[in-house]
């Protein structure tokens, strides 16, 4: 078999091909793999090079992962002869490159193969070159981000057929299901991808990265459901795991965005450090934020102390009614209920701080009542406790000034209900330590959150971006227009409710106090209207959450 190769010829146009050489299949092994960043590490130096369209030799692209070299290990167990095939080949080397690239697709394109034309910005193919990713049927699952690029690009139910079944289609099938941009005959296949390149390269053509893509995507319910229904399936097969376990993969990547798994923040992740085992954790407050945190921990297995003032727990009962909503509606069976609720225990004072491993504090938006619970936490659990606060808005170092503890302070923006809203604002300051963040970080997956890693500001990212909404309602309001009709029109531009729903939701009481923390620190730059604070003193405070701390 003749050496493995990869060759880059660059157009007068600025268009670099490159193309993969590995006969019969161009499969990827080694030396492909290694040619690959080494051509496109040129390409993105030269000056001449505008674009690149990537495509194999001998009328075919690629037949994916070189099986032989899983072969090899089977025989020799010597897994040196592994590449590195990190995700970050198709990542960072092509999706996120500073050069767009088009897929030139013939033949066949398979696995690992087409994973990469996935992470290209443009898939351009003959009418019947097979597309597939077939690895199931060999006992693993698409490892070159296959589980989250196919989603968005054909559709979950497609996407998980095409995986599951490990069955390859057409590409004029993936034409019309979205996996290829065009069709092109053969001898014009080089020169379409070439202008495709050009034009996205110039600015004629959308550049999109398939991870960032959601147009494919439908609601997160309905995605859970029809998850849930092919796990089901999937159930009666338990001798291939393989199964599942991709399940799980696609379910990362669609819940948590398109780069879960691979969520790189600087200087916190990649940097040798590893998130510490969570076991228990300690809540205060058991108001309508509090108990959906705790609902949400002891469905993924932490055990929860649940600190209320008032002995009636009225906490501990919203989570025992958050859990049986779940189970009416499914997927939560009542014995999952049973064993989540065997996770949690209600307590009156700190007396079972001492062996916990992380604090949510989940009281009211009041600073001078969380600088004196921070200052009381701290002297009842163990030094490696992560302090975390729930507030939305409130400057981390506001909150924890009476602690000499800032290294273990972290924000912990959850958003209600906390059971069911897969958002998690992870909001750090100066002084929080990152082996906290990480921590934070990978509570937030195990709780099967969606982290976005944020810097301490008023606001934080997503409050920074909501009041101005908010007030523009506000002030819309405050000129006399119906608060219905407002909602109406924001839920017609797309918004799930309006803002005047939301706010009534979240609690008069929530808004109005980050509100004024909001406004104080953007004086000037904020619509004050006094009609939620009349509202307030007329006694309609939106839901009815009395603090229970
Ligand atoms: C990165 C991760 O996602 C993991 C992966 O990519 S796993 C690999 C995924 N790819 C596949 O599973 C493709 C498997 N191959 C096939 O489906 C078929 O071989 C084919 C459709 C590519 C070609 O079929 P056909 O035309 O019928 O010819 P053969 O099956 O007889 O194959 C011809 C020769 O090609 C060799 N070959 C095929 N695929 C691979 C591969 N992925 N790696 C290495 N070699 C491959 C095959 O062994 C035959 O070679 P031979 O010397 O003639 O025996």
């Amino acid at each position: 078999m003749s050496k493995a190769s990869v060759s880059m010829k660059i157009g007068s146009d600025g268009v670099a091909i490159i193309t993969m050489s590995n006969p019969p299949v161009n499969a990827l092994g080694p030396a492909v793999i290694a040619g690959l960043k080494e051509k496109y590490a040129e390409a993105m130096s030269r000056r001449d090079v505008k674009a690149i369209v990537l495509t194999g030799e001998s009328g075919k692209f690629s037949g994916g992962f070189d099986i032989s070299v899983f072969i090899e290990v089977q025989k020799t167990g010597d897994l040196s002869v592994l590449p590195e095939v990190s995700v970050d080949l198709v990542m960072k080397t092509i999706e996120d490159a500073e050069k767009p690239s088009v897929a030139a697709i013939h033949g066949l394109a398979l696995g690992g193969g087409l994973e990469l034309a996935m992470g290209c910005h443009a898939r351009i193919s003959t009418p019947d070159a097979l597309l597939g990713l077939p690895e199931l049927s060999l006992g693993v699952i698409p490892g070159f981000g296959g589980t989250q690029r196919l989603p968005r690009l054909v559709g979950l139910q497609k996407a998980i057929e095409m995986m599951l079944l490990s069955k390859p289609i057409k590409a004029k099938e993936g034409y019309r299901n979205g996996l290829v941009d065009t069709i092109a005959p053969p001898e014009e296949l080089l020169t379409v991808a070439r202008r495709w390149a050009l034009a996205i390269a110039e600015g004629r053509k959308v550049w999109r990265k398939t991870l960032d893509r959601t147009d494919r995507l439908s609601a997160l319910y309905e995605t859970r459901q029809k998850l849930y229904a092919f796990r089901k399936d999937a159930e009666r097969t338990p001798n291939m795991p393989q199964n599942q376990l991709c399940l799980d993969a696609i379910e990362e990547g669609i819940v948590h965005g398109g780069y879960a798994g691979v969520l790189k923040v600087p200087n916190i992740t990649g940097v040798g450090l590893r998130p510490r085992p969570i076991r228990k954790v300690a809540i205060i407050g058991g108001g309508l934020m509090g108990s959906g945190i705790a609902t949400a921990l002891i469905l993924s297995d932490i055990h929860v102390v649940l600190k209320e003032r008032d002995p009636a727990f009225r906490g501990l009962k919203t989570v025992e009614a958050n859990l049986k909503g779940l189970v009416k509606k499914g997927p939560l069976t009542q014995e999952k209920m049973r064993k989540a609720l065997s996770f949690i225990k209600g307590v009156l004072d700190y007396s079972e701080f001492e062996y916990v491993d992380m604090v949510i504090e989940a009281v009211i938006e009041n600073a001078p009542l969380k600088q004196t619970i921070f200052n009381e936490v701290e002297k009842s659990c163990p030094p490696h406790c992560i302090l975390a606060t729930t507030t939305s808005t409130i400057d981390l170092n506001i909150v924890g000034k009476n602690t000499n503890s800032h290294d273990r302070i972290i924000g912990a923006h959850f958003f209600s209900p906390a059971h069911v809203m897969p958002l998690l604002e992870i909001v750090w300051s100066e002084k929080t330590s990152p082996q906290v963040i990480l921590d934070l970080m990978n509570i937030g997956k195990m709780m099967k959150k969606v982290p976005i890693v944020v810097q301490n500001c008023t606001g934080f990212a997503v409050n920074r971006t909501f009041f101005p909404y908010h007030h523009a309602s506000a002030l819309v309001l405050h000129l006399g227009v119906d608060p219905y009709r407002i909602d109406r029109v924001i839920r017609k531009f797309g918004m799930p409710m309006g803002p005047n729903q939301l706010a009534d939701l979240v609690g008069y009481g929530v808004v109005s106090a980050a509100n004024v923390i909001y406004s104080s620190a953007f004086k000037g730059r904020t619509f004050e209207s006094n009609l939620l604070e009349m509202m307030i003193q007329d006694g309609r405070k939106g839901p009815e959450v009395k603090p229970s701390h």
